[in-house]
């Protein structure tokens, strides 16, 4: 049985075939708008502002003029704002206070679609946010990146089911392999999570032994793919016109 999909501006996210969210990792003004475009002729599904690249990230003034500047160029291409902490392979190590308020002016500006939040911060903060970007009409991607292994099945589950649990509408988990083996576990705990959970799921297996992951995800269950228009976000994406083509070769017709 289909799941229910969540809206995300003009995409629905669970249902069909994986949407395809390219990642914009500029510094500066300048960089993030000239990425923007690329992006939005590539013709993805959806696009990551990953603002932990930003150098004014913390600059409350500036982080909505750009937002504002960047959603005018989208065209109504979906935005799905992200900071991701160093320890989950983002730029920039922040105490979970200054990680909370930029979540919170993110979702101020009301310049996004969605916004991701990792799972491994302080609960009752995590679910302040969920609440709050519901509110404001957001949907909260929750996510947790293992930058240097792939946990035991059942745990990845377990990760998946409790972003459930707190509010989200989508959970992600990211994790790295080191075998085809642990490729193998993410493939399978996505297969496992998708048929027991409500919610869509997102998950890759990164690097280029887990690049299978990123094409998968209509057989698996697996909602959006990142894929790149230039630079990568992270290790193993897949370029976009490549990309393409692999999830048609991989549709299921019936
Ligand atoms: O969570 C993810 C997934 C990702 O880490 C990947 O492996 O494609 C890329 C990030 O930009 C994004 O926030």
């Amino acid at each position: 049985m289909a799941k229910s999909g969540v809206n995300l501006g003009r995409i629905v996210l669970g249902q069909g075939v994986p949407k395809i969210a390219v990642p914009i990792t500029g510094r500066n003004e300048k960089d993030i708008l000239s990425q923007a475009k690329a992006a939005v002729s590539a013709g993805p599904d959806l696009i990551e502002w990953r603002i932990d690249f930003f150098d004014e990230v913390t600059n409350k003034v500036k982080l909505h003029d750009v937002a504002k500047l960047l959603r005018d160029d989208l065209n109504d291409i979906p935005l799905l704002t992200t900071f991701r902490t160093r320890s989950e392979g983002g730029q920039v190590e922040l105490s979970d206070e200054t990680y909370f308020e930029i979540c919170q002016n993110i979702i101020d500006f009301k310049q996004t679609d969605a916004i991701d939040v990792e799972l491994f911060h302080d609960e009752s903060s995590i679910k302040q946010i969920v609440d709050d970007a519901r509110l404001s009409g957001i949907v909260t991607i929750m996510s947790n990146h293992e930058f240097t292994k792939t946990p035991d099945k059942d745990v990845i589950i377990n990760r998946l089911s409790t972003m459930g649990e707190i509010g989200a509408d989508i959970a992600k988990m990211a994790v790295m392999p080191q075998s085809s083996t642990d490729v193998l576990t993410l493939l399978e705990a996505t297969n496992e999570a998708n048929k027991k959970l409500t919610l869509p799921i997102i998950t890759m297996s990164m690097g280029d032994l887990g690049k299978i992951s990123r094409i998968s995800g209509e057989l698996l269950g697996s909602c959006v793919t990142f894929a790149t228009a230039g630079e990568a976000s992270a290790p193993g994406q897949i370029p976009i016109s490549r990309l393409k083509n692999d999830l048609a070769d991989l549709h299921l017709n019936e």
